[in-house]
């Protein structure tokens, strides 16, 4: 990928695509291109056709879905299969169409059964039953992979497949019912430690263990993929290190200085019991990520505190 090959990273204003940007332009790629959503609905065929004849990019980062926590999947499955579908369906399509030189799909963890054998292996893929809060969401994603490795099969492209952990960092949803557990503590033990509250809620039984990466790590990661792997089979990208819920509280606790005691709502669904990737594909490729979870929380925390503003948005 030459330093000034036309690049679009597809989702440029969400957590990941943000993170893949930044790399890129740390690394003097200079010819990069993006749209909002309010300027190009991937979900319109027609209107990401014209967008891709218009700028006929080389490489395509896709980054651009539906996202969101345990609760947000369960509620809305209908929006989760739907707009994943229709968005990759029309980036993947259009890329091959035009010609584009490679992509890189973003997938998920979740693809993977609940009670896939853990760490969990790319060859676990469609070995058993998908976790019901996400099916829906798991289903796209798992389309979105096949859809790549057929392209590349029958028309000889280079659509590559990533499968991150769970992800937290700069520009997450901060959204207190849709988000993802890490940012949803984050902003519960803050406001907390703000109004002089001695409980936090956390939802379900606070057992589920769960590995998470920094999202600049993953940038990093889909970079390092796009120069150095060009084969359909998928990618595991995590961290190896896991934490149950109830000790990512803790920690986040401790980093916002909440000194209260955490409470249980187990109304709420647990999800997959453990969910810890095995990434020894990604290792003996020679990518390792480098921030630690606290270190992590410290700096997304920082950021938050920036934000703060902004983040009490709904998004
Ligand atoms: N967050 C996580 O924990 C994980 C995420 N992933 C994957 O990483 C990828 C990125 O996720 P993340 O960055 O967290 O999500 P975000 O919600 O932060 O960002 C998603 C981006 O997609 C864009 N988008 C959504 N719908 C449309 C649409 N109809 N037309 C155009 N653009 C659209 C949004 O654009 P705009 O801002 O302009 O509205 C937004 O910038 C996804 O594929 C996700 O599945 C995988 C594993 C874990
Ligand atoms: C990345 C992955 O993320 C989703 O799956 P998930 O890992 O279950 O995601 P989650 O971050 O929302 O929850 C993790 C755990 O944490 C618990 N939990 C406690 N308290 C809060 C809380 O306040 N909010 C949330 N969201 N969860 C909480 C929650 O009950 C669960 O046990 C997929 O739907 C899909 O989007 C996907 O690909």
């Amino acid at each position: 990928m030459e330093k000034n090959a036309k690049i679009y990273v597809a989702g440029h204003r969400g957590m990941v695509g943000s993170a893949i940007y930044r790399k890129l332009q740390q690394e003097g790629y200079a010819n990069l291109c993006a749209a909002t959503s309010n300027e190009l609905d991937l979900k319109d065929t027609q209107a990401v056709d014209r967008f891709f004849q218009k700028e006929q990019p080389e490489y395509v980062f896709l980054a651009a879905a539906k996202v969101g926590g345990i609760l947000a999947n369960n509620n809305f499955p209908a929006d989760f299969l739907y707009d994943n579908l229709m968005i990759q369906n029309n980036v993947i399509e259009a890329s091959y169409r035009y010609n584009v030189k490679k992509l890189l799909f973003l997938g998920s963890s979740c693809i993977y059964p609940k009670f896939a054998p853990q760490p969990i292996h790319e060859e676990s893929l469609l070995t058993s039953s998908l976790e019901p809060t996400n099916e829906a969401y798991a289903i796209a994603k798992i389309a979105g992979v096949k859809l790549c490795q057929a392209y590349s099969k029958q028309h000889n492209r280079h659509f590559i497949s990533v499968m991150p952990t769970n992800l937290y960092g700069f520009g997450d949803n901060y959204h207190p019912q849709n988000s993802h557990v890490l940012p949803a503590l984050l902003r519960r033990f803050h406001e907390a430690k703000e109004q002089g509250l001695d409980e936090v809620v956390i939802w379900g039984s606070g057992t589920p263990l769960r590995e998470f990466m920094f999202a600049d790590d993953l940038g990093a990661a889909c970079l390092f993929l796009m120069l150095n792997y060009d084969q359909p089979d998928i990618v595991n990208v995590g961290t190896g290190e896991e934490v149950s819920i109830l000790d990512l509280a803790h920690l986040i606790a401790e980093t916002v200085g909440f000194k209260g005691r955490v409470g249980f709502d187990k109304t709420k669904p647990d999800g997959t019991p453990r969910k810890l990737m095995d990434s020894e594909r990604l290792h003996k490729l020679g990518f390792r990520h480098q921030t630690s979870l606290k270190e992590g929380i410290r700096i997304t925390y920082q950021d938050f505190l920036e934000k703060i503003g902004a983040y009490s948005v709904v998004k």
